[in-house]
């Protein structure tokens, strides 16, 4: 059985207090869009251990035992025993990128084992188990656009579509690592919250909608820094790092011809629709 995990973009992100377990309550919008990895599991009955992981695409650095789809196979195994299986994983999503795309594995690993052996689990209860394996996993279980707040994992509805807008996502070889872009930021309540900048037309978003981790990200990786300049400089109406970075995303206008950007060797770039 297969499944196409697929990112989240970051619009917005507010870092607004620290915590007393050291994990920072923010607020942000989940934006699903379609960069994929592809995910397939087989049963393999007569095989002498549990799983077996076979990678493809980029490499994520790591033991097998590190990979978050085993991490998940290992959570559903420990609650309904299931029968060994092998995991190809292809990785399509640059890592570290703040895409959440090890999250996504994960959750979509979650979704593929209840579907492929009918375990009858609810989507409230897979999201219970993927908040446990990553602060943003939740979210691609129902994998659909939301404010969260929390650690990132209490979701409520939001009315936005960006139907028709076009996307680029630019990720320099730069990494960023999540644990220590937390540890550089001053919570604030922001002066624009989040859900209020969401509901105004996308071309006020510049102004308005900022993500608090650009302002300590930048000034250490300014590469990141200047492909957000480029791409409001190349026509997007709104640009902004995702997440932790290190990846940059721009929104275009539907019909916009996207530009052809040599941003030299290393740098990863998908085009796409939303
Ligand atoms: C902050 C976000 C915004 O999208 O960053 P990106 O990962 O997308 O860049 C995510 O919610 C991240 O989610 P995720 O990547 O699953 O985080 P985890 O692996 O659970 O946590 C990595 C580390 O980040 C810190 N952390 C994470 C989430 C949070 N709300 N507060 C934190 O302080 C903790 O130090 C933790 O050890
Ligand atoms: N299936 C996976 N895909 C990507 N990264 C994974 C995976 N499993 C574990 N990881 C680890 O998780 C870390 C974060 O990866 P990822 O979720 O892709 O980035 P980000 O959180 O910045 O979006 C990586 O450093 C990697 O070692």
């Amino acid at each position: 059985m297969l499944a196409f995990p697929n990112i989240k973009i970051n619009l917005g992100l507010s870092i607004t207090e620290k915590r007393p377990d050291g994990y920072h309550n923010l607020e942000t919008v989940f934006y699903p869009v379609a960069l994929e990895d592809a995910l397939e599991i087989r049963t393999s009955p007569n095989a002498d251990r549990k799983f077996t992981l076979h990678q493809h695409g980029m490499e994520i650095a790591g033991n097998p035992e590190d990979n978050l789809v085993v991490k998940a196979y290992l959570l559903m195994d420990k609650e309904f025993h299931l029968p060994p299986v092998e995991i190809h994983l292809y990785k399509h999503i640059p890592s570290g990128a703040g895409l959440g795309g090890g999250s996504s594995d994960a959750a979509f690993m979650l979704k593929l084992l209840n579907d492929h052996y009918q375990l009858g689990v609810s989507e409230e209860q897979l999201e219970v188990y993927a908040a446990t394996l990553g602060a943003d996993c939740a979210f691609f279980i129902k994998n659909r656009p939301i404010f969260a707040e929390g650690i990132g994992n209490i979701f409520s509805p939001v009315e936005l579509s960006l139907n028709g807008y076009q996307i680029m996502i630019i990720k320099p070889n730069v990494f960023v690592s999540t644990r220590e872009a937390f540890s550089n930021i001053h919570p604030h309540r922001p002066k624009y919250p989040v859900m209020e900048a969401i509901q105004r037309p996308v071309q006020e978003w510049k102004d308005t909608l900022i993500n608090d981790f650009e302002a300590s990200v930048f000034p250490q990786h300014p590469v990141i820094g200047e492909i957000k300049e480029e791409l409001y400089h190349q026509g997007a109406i709104y640009a902004s790092m995702s997440g932790s970075g290190s990846s940059v995303f721009g929104l275009f206008a539907p019909g916009f011809v996207l530009p052809e950007i040599n941003w030299g060797t290393d740098v990863f770039c998908f085009k796409g629709k939303l």
